[in-house]
């Protein structure tokens, strides 16, 4: 594939504009998968502690190196569990990631979910601070933050999130949220950008792809990168992973993006934020 744009994220750090899920993939697939999407180009990969395939998603990087592909050109995102909120507890569960990646440091590191109940995601946050003063992380950000949170770290923490990973495809575009985001200088990264796969069923997608002659992963893709979002599909098998990075021949025109704004609904495919404690 053509390499994937980069984005720059608050912090100076440049990112892959594309890169590869792996949400659901075991841990025993994971190595292998992850693989396959470096060697299709991808170079940013999003594991989660929660995930359970941390170990595999090192390998892959490991075994990637010793083929010739440094470490410092693939991008690693993980993110802290809920249950390891606050200060101590996030940076014990930092040191458990790395040690799982065997990595020595991570590019990104995430707060999977506010869990506003538990009320504590500031001083989770600062923790996160610390790791990105001490040099383990290259970023730091937040995942499923909602605008109230969002403004709480702006006014009390010191560094903003770079990115703000949250629910969004074209029955779900979160307005409100990328408002909020441009606004604070918050990168939008997409989860379940193809909707969990259900996305790709809806006919205007289907049209639309048919008239530009790709998939529509293909044309999901194509949208999410026009639309100027970070973007992260998963698939399980070598083809669908190659498929969902070769999106950089084609481009959707100003009718298609207007076609695909029609069809917002606020449907999530995924938990509501609000009840993840
Ligand atoms: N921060 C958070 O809270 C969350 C983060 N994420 C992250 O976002 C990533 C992507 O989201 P995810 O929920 O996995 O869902 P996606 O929207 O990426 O969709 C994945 C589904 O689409 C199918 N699919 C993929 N490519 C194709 C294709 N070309 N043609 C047909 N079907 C296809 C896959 O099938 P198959 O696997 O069978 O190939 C799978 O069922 C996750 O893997 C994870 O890294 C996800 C959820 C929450
Ligand atoms: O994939 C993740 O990162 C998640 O946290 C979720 O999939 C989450 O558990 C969910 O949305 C389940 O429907």
């Amino acid at each position: 594939m053509t390499q994937a744009p980069r984005v720059t994220l608050s912090g100076g750090i440049d990112m892959p504009q594309l890169g590869f899920g792996l949400y659901k993939v075991p841990a025993e697939d994971a190595a292998r998968l992850a693989g396959e999407a470096l060697g299709a180009g991808y170079r940013s990969l999003d594991t989660a502690a929660m995930y359970g395939n941390e170990a595999g998603v090192g390998l892959a990087v490991a075994e990637a190196a010793d083929g010739g592909l440094p470490r410092e050109d693939v991008f690693v995102t993980t993110k802290l569990w809920n249950s390891d909120q606050g200060y101590d507890p996030a940076l014990r569960a930092f040191d458990r990631s790395l040690s799982a990646l065997g990595l020595d440091y991570v590019d990104l590191y995430l707060i999977h979910w506010p869990c506003p109940a538990r009320g504590l995601f500031v001083e989770t946050y600062r923790a996160l601070e610390r790791l990105l003063e001490d040099g383990r992380v290259r970023a730091i950000g937040v995942s499923n933050f909602q605008p109230e949170h969002l403004r709480r770290l702006a006014a009390e923490c010191t560094v903003m999130p770079a990115v703000n990973q949250i629910e969004l495809h074209p029955w779900l575009q979160q307005d409100l949220l990328k408002t909020v985001h441009a606004e604070l200088g918050i990168r939008t990264e997409a989860w379940s950008p193809l909707g969990r796969g259900r996305i790709l069923r809806d006919p205007v997608i289907a049209e639309i792809a048919a008239a530009h002659g790709v998939s529509p992963a293909q044309a999901v893709v194509r949208w999410h990168l026009q639309c100027g979002h970070i973007v992260i599909p998963k698939a399980s098998s070598p083809e669908r992973i190659r498929e969902n990075a070769d999106v950089f021949g084609f481009e959707l025109t100003a009718d298609d993006l207007d076609r695909i704004a029609g069809l917002d609904r606020g449907e999530r495919t995924g938990s509501d934020p609000s009840e993840v404690n």
